[in-house]
């Protein structure tokens, strides 16, 4: 039966202001799957390289399992498929690491069926499988994941996204600390509301944020780079997060924050150059804390989630 490799890349949620609303994709790094069609029903992962043995091989509890799961549900299929996983980002690595597994199944099994939904409509699948891995079905990393760029999510009920467009001169930092949180943990610290004058400061970082993209307007985006609520309780959670923060602005970025739940940190740079400097930078500070870490600098990446040849 037919095979498709696809590839899908890891994603920086949330952008610090836009909790559960924003989220963009990067170059690298990225799962990797193989997708094969089967006459038996089901969906069966045969093999999971590169995860030192800790996810789950049964399908339902795998975030690529779930979502073509449930794909094949939704297309009334006489398929089954079997998966073969690349497991590339770091587990609990606030990079989507659960949602790229997902959202590269998911253009593997819609292209081995002809591509019957578009990109938009495979989102829900992979909200499902985001439920799977943290018990909240947001869509700010498999959206940016499978449609590329920097994606709104406007609402979820029902589900409304775009994309935003952004300057070609920006790049991103990643910086990841070897330390794992899992999202599910991050999210439960957070609290249930917000006083009023935190939701002024965030829904007019929101705003600016688009706006300064749109135009764009560099300086507009580094003073939309702002997280009023997320932030002050997260931070407490990565060792040195505010030190390394003062480093990037230091070195040269608009703005830094952390990517999704964390404990990875990302910063926003109108240069590689200073992108690369600031990664440099905020890497120092780990070093000094006798953490290992890994830094990923990239454009923001448009195409999102991709079919590979061979
Ligand atoms: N294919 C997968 N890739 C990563 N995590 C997965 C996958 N399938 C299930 N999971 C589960 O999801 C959880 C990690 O998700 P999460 O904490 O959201 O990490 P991240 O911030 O990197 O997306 C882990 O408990 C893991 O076992
Ligand atoms: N909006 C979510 C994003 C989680 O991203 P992840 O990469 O840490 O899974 C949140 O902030 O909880």
């Amino acid at each position: 039966m037919k095979s498709i490799k696809a590839s899908a890349p890891a994603t920086v949620a949330n952008v610090s202001c836009g909790f559960d609303i924003f989220g963009f994709a990067v170059e690298a790094p990225a799962d990797e799957v193989i997708v094969t069609l089967t006459d038996k029903p089901g969906v069966t992962i045969t093999k999971i390289i590169g995860d030192d043995g800790r996810l789950p091989l049964e399908a339902s509890k795998n975030t690529c399992g779930v979502a073509v799961l449930e794909f094949l549900k939704a297309v009334n299929s006489k398929y089954g498929a079997e998966i073969i996983l690349y497991k590339n980002l770091p587990l609990g690595s606030g990079m989507g690491s659960s949602a790229a597994s997902s959202a590269a199944a998911l253009v593997a099994i819609n292209e081995l069926h002809g591509n019957p939904l578009t990109r938009e409509q495979l989102l829900p699948f992979a909200m499902e499988s985001e439920r799977i891995a943290c018990g909240s079905a947001h869509a700010d990393n498999v959206a940016p994941s499978l449609l590329g760029g920097f994606v709104l999510i406007r609402g979820y009920a029902p589900l409304d996204v775009a994309t935003i467009p952004t300057p070609a001169n920006l790049f991103c930092t990643l910086v990841h600390p070897h330390l794992e949180l899992k999202t599910e943990d991050s999210r439960r610290v957070l609290k249930p509301t917000i006083p009023i004058k935190d939701a002024i400061t965030q829904w007019g970082n929101i705003a600016g944020m688009v706006v300064g993209l749109m135009k764009p307007d560099y300086g507009l985006i580094q003073r939309s780079l702002n997280d009023v609520v997320a932030e002050p309780i997260r931070s407490v959670l990565i060792p040195g997060f505010y030190t390394i923060k003062e480093e990037a602005i230091k070195a040269g970025a608009l703005g830094c924050g952390i990517s999704g739940s964390g404990p990875t940190i990302f910063a926003l740079s109108t240069e590689r150059t200073i992108a690369q400097t600031v990664g440099e930078a905020m890497q120092k500070q780990f070093d000094l804390l006798q953490l290992k870490s890994d830094v990923f600098v990239s454009k923001i990446n448009g195409e999102g989630a991709m079919i590979l040849k061979g």
